[in-house]
């Protein structure tokens, strides 16, 4: 029997009180009086472990960049106590097998629950639809779909994928980028003035919005439940409102750098800050912080991204696209929305672990801090400021936007299932 007392933490951020588990579940909320090996959580935020919908793990193919062990501990480091760990590997997860192998990789690293997210297509090729049924009842259970880097921008298959997951309460997470407006690989600067300016190949913010649109009209049609992986205009934000408004079953994503960075830090030609979708302008920063603040996007997802030097450092328009994110993403939001107010720390609960939980299908994940629930729990220096330091990361590889900004709220503890997996 394993047990452990988390004492005096502020739920949520609201009153204080002590948690005692055992045996990985919560089994009081409330004054303890027995003995047990106690963490001192005074001044410290409780929150349901942090659940991330778009991690890149990198493991089976390119493990120069991350393994599932690294991504893992990075993971654990950043207050996560389960990520969806995106497709796009080296072979792609489109098969039962690939996604099993993917599931018991993170069940060896043990760390946090690695949850295989599969493709909708063959090799992401965005033609054939991968085996989805075989996928979903395979013991990977997987319920999310992406083609993640590669948006299915055939309407034929979006369509046919969008019906098939509905059997089985399954959900395609769409990589929005019309690739005949912003191609692949080359587009690799939000498209507007600076754009010209610099020379970059333009990736306009309406190569995102009409797929956006078009899949919200595939998903009523279907009656079939679409997810729009990082939203990052606020055309996109209007789509994704109208839709809801609708009852339409599409639920949403943003990242902590579309959160904060801007596509004016292009402007040094800093491969680091190539991303995909790009940085964009103030005002869509403004108007996604606004739709997260009020529901429009239901989750922050990290958009995790690791990559090797010898496939970042290059010139802008020959690097690879994506920057990390997992350890750095509740500081990220907690000094983005809260500290401005946007949010409190109940929020900070909803949009990165209960409705993430919710939309992957995660049932002993994203659960509320109450006797009987799994003890997967993430404890929270509100007010511990520090600067980012990329040498320090867990991660295997160095692409951080964030090295040398100051953040506030640090994670100081995770557990997954009453062990602690990251603190001490
Ligand atoms: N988000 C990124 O910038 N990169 C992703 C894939 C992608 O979306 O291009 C990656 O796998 O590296």
């Amino acid at each position: 029997m394993t047990s452990l007392l988390i004492k005096g933490a502020s739920l949520l951020g609201g009153e204080a009180a002590d948690v005692y588990v055992e045996d990985g579940l919560i089994r009081s909320v409330g004054p303890f009086s027995g003995t047990a090996e106690t963490v001192d959580a005074d001044g410290l935020v409780l929150l349901p472990g942090l659940v991330d919908l778009h991690t890149h793990l990198r493991e089976p193919g390119r493990e120069d960049a991350e393994t599932v062990l690294t991504g893992s501990q990075a993971a654990a480091a950043g207050g996560y106590t389960s990520v969806l760990a995106m497709a796009n590997t080296t072979p792609v997860t489109d098969t039962a097998e690939a996604a099993e192998r993917v599931l018991d990789l993170g069940r060896a690293a043990g760390l946090v629950d690695v949850q295989p997210v599969g493709a909708v297509t063959k090799g992401l090729a965005g033609e054939e639809l991968a085996e989805l049924g075989l996928m979903a009842r395979s013991r990977a259970r997987v319920r999310v779909f992406s083609d993640d880097g590669k948006c299915v921008a055939d309407p034929r298959v979006m369509r046919r994928a969008l019906e098939y997951v509905k059997a089985f309460g399954g959900v395609v997470s769409q990589h929005s980028q019309d690739p005949a407006l912003a191609p692949y690989g080359s587009a690799c600067c939000h498209e507007g003035q600076l754009s010209g300016e610099l020379g970059l190949p333009g990736w306009p913010s309406v190569a995102e919005e009409t797929i956006v649109a078009r899949d919200v009209m595939l998903a009523r049609h279907t009656g079939s439940r679409v997810h729009v992986a990082h939203v990052s205009t606020a055309g996109s934000v209007e789509v994704v409102r109208w839709a809801k408004a609708q009852g339409i079953a599409v639920t949403a994503e943003v990242t902590p750098h579309h959160l904060l960075l801007t596509t004016d830090l292009l402007s040094g030609y800093d491969p680091t800050y190539k991303v995909n979708p790009p940085l964009r302008p103030a005002e869509d920063v403004e108007a996604l912080r606004a739709a997260l603040a009020d529901g429009t996007i239901d989750a922050v997802a990290t958009d995790h991204a690791p990559h090797a030097r010898h496939d970042k450092e290059h010139a802008f328009v020959d690097a690879a696209f994506g920057m990390l994110g997992l350890e750095t993403a509740l500081p990220v939001v907690a000094t983005v929305m809260v500290e401005s107010g946007l949010l409190d720390w109940a929020g900070v609960a909803r949009v990165m672990s209960v409705n993430p939980a919710a939309i992957a299908g995660l049932d002993r994940h994203g659960r509320p801090l109450a006797e009987g629930e799994p003890a997967n729990l993430t404890l929270v220096d509100p007010s511990a400021s520090y600067v980012v330091d990329r040498e320090a990361s867990l991660s295997l590889s160095r692409n951080n936007p964030w090295h040398g900004r100051t953040v506030t709220g640090r994670v100081v503890g995770t557990f997954l299932r009453g062990r602690r997996t990251f603190g001490s």
